[in-house]
């Protein structure tokens, strides 16, 4: 099967000035986010991974209606993962075999996938994904407003090469063992420039020097334990100012964080918001695996499945997830008021010192 040039591709499936202009603006303020410009917290939802279109517009819509409920709080950035990295083998994601039947129909995986951001991004809500296959990047990277590199591939240099060509913030995940120095390795590499192979418009490669990417961040996933809780996201704040690196944090309520039960999510989340509640200025961002059902459903192919329900990682239903936003909206304002009184009291201390030394 040929596979689609991607200058072709992005030339058939243009992406709109109006969405271009929303990218870059979703781009500037999680920048903004990261390098505490703007206190609201960025929450990366959505499905684990992307496999029937029509129920992921339907989520997307009642994401994007709800966004402008939290505007003030929070920065809502829907999941479109279009990519999985399996653990040993399994269906790795709808670009590699969009019809789910191992009939590996990329070509319209590509052109699938390519179409569902334009949608997604022409509701108003910005998009995020995975990076796994460097090929794919080119065909999509223009859609997306944040990217992750995951935790089986975070030492990779390819894709901290990757990671180094792309316009978005990009986060890095820890290893599935719970190792962090590796992620924090990739945030020092990714800021550099990289000399890399690209596609001529007129075909053949040629070698690009990347820009380097300084709005980069790590991401807490868990590993053999979770690491959630305020004395891990705290040592790994330390650990970052200690290598003079973006110190902002997201947590990851799913993955080794939930020890892949859906459900776990919600008790992650509440202990975040407890900790941004408390005044943790660090924890910028949190990700969660949510989608209109809860749960998961084992993979059977197009046409048998439960409707709005994960093939791959166990979600939390749409309530859950309203509910779980309500409460994080909650914590920010909390965090708010307690930094104010912070701010206060370190005020009134500074003006009676001051009386003492000038009376
Ligand atoms: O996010 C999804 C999964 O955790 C990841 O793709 C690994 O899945 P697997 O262990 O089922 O292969
Ligand atoms: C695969 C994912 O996560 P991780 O790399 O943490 O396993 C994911 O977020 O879909």
């Amino acid at each position: 099967m040929d596979i689609p040039d991607c200058h072709q591709l992005v030339a058939d499936l243009p992406r709109p000035a109006a969405t271009a202009g929303h990218i870059q603006e979703t781009q500037g303020a999680i920048a903004d986010i990261l390098s505490a410009k703007d206190d609201r917290l960025l929450v990366i939802l959505g499905p684990c991974s992307i496999h029937d279109p029509h129920a992921s517009l339907e989520y997307a819509a009642q994401l994007a209606a709800v966004s402008r409920r939290y505007d003030k709080e929070l920065l809502l950035v829907m999941r479109t993962y279009f990519e999985k990295p399996r653990t040993t083998v399994g269906w790795k994601g709808f670009i590699n075999d969009p019809g789910l039947d191992e009939g590996f129909n990329i070509a319209a995986g590509l052109v699938k996938a390519r179409q569902l951001l334009l949608d997604i991004n022409a509701m108003g809500l910005a998009t995020a994904t995975e990076f796994l296959c460097p090929a794919n990047a080119l065909y999509i990277a223009d859609l997306i407003s944040w990217g992750a590199i995951g935790a089986r591939t975070t030492e990779s240099q390819i894709h901290r090469e990757l990671a180094s060509a792309l316009h978005c913030p990009i986060g890095f995940k820890n290893s599935t063992d719970g190792n962090i120095q590796i992620a924090m390795d990739a945030i020092q590499s990714v800021q550099a420039s990289h000399v890399i192979y690209a596609p001529k418009a007129a075909g053949g490669l040629q070698a690009v020097k990347t820009a380097g990417n300084p709005n980069c961040h790590i991401i807490l996933r868990g590993g053999r334990q979770p690491n959630y809780a305020a004395k891990d996201v705290d040592a790994a704040h330390e650990s970052l100012l200690n290598r003079a690196l973006p110190a902002k944090i997201m947590v990851d309520c799913s993955h080794g964080n939930s020890q892949k039960q859906h459900l776990n999510q919600l008790i992650v989340g509440q202990s975040l918001c407890r900790q941004i509640g408390e005044g943790k200025r660090h924890i910028a961002a949190v990700m969660l695996e949510s989608f209109l059902k809860a749960g998961k459903q084992a993979h059977k192919g197009e046409g048998q499945l439960v409707y709005g329900q994960s093939i791959t990682d166990g979600c939390i239903d749409w309530q859950d997830t309203v509910g779980l936003l309500d409460d994080f909206a909650r914590a920010v304002n909390q965090r708010r008021q307690a930094l104010e009184c912070q701010q206060q009291a370190a005020m009134s201390l500074y003006a009676r010192s001051q009386v003492k030394v000038y009376a």
